[in-house]
């Protein structure tokens, strides 16, 4: 079974206090969103294969680590999604950007993909899947679908607030596929928002509704 990470450092504790709270404006939600995105993609990395290669600084030759060659990609899903790559690529900034369109029907919760777009080598690459909301599931386990339709096998799951039903809901899906989370919250409610959550991920970022 795969592992599911709860990122609590404090700092990325305290930024989600803030983006949970109504009050806070498109702005500083956006900026906060962005910031927390940066300490995760510190955690989401912290297993990547090292090489050693030789260094010179101004007093010796010395044997230092490098991130190897395995290359890293960035799978937002639209459009939430977005608002999490600027803040990864700060740290990852030579990972690749595939994106993937999904919207949420609201009265049945399920997802239609309305547009996708992979980097060519997208199957070579170790993929992160972002989302800051993960409530039933069915976004994130439509995405994944699609990605190892088109020979990807590589892939973890990244968001900030999740619900026990979306997790459960990916573990059986793709019970290989690890998760990252900056909250695992309480529950759906009957509109299949998460309890308590941060509200309509995409409109908080976007300034719509
Ligand atoms: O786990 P699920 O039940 O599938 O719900 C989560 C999805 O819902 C939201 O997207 P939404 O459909 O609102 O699209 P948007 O990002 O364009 O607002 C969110 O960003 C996730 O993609
Ligand atoms: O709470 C939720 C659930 C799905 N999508 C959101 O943006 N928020
Ligand atoms: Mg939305």
């Amino acid at each position: 079974m795969s592992k599911v990470v709860i990122c609590d450092h404090p700092l990325i504790q305290h930024k989600l206090t803030f983006i949970r709270n109504k009050e806070t404006n498109t702005k500083d939600f956006r900026e906060l969103v962005d910031e927390v995105a940066t300490l995760m993609a510190y955690e989401i990395t912290r297993d990547v294969p090292l090489d050693t290669i030789t260094v010179e600084t101004p007093v010796a030759t010395t044997e230092s680590k490098v991130v190897s060659g395995r290359m890293l990609g960035l799978i937002p899903i639209l459009r939430a999604g977005l608002g999490m790559v600027e803040g990864m690529l700060k740290l990852i900034p030579a990972a690749k950007v595939g994106h993937i369109g999904l919207v949420r029907d609201h009265e049945t919760l399920q997802p239609t993909e309305y547009y996708i777009n992979l980097p060519t080598d997208a199957a070579n690459r170790q993929l992160i899947v972002i989302d800051p909301m993960l409530a039933t599931g069915g976004s994130a386990i439509a995405a994944i679908n699609s990605l190892k339709k088109r020979g990807c096998d590589q892939i973890r799951l990244m968001c900030l607030i999740a619900a026990p039903e979306g997790v459960k809901a990916v573990q059986d899906a793709h019970p290989e596929i690890d998760i990252y989370l900056a909250a695992l919250d309480d529950a759906l409610n009957e509109k299949g928002y998460i309890v308590p959550g941060l509200g309509d991920a995409g409109d908080r970022l976007f300034g719509t509704n």
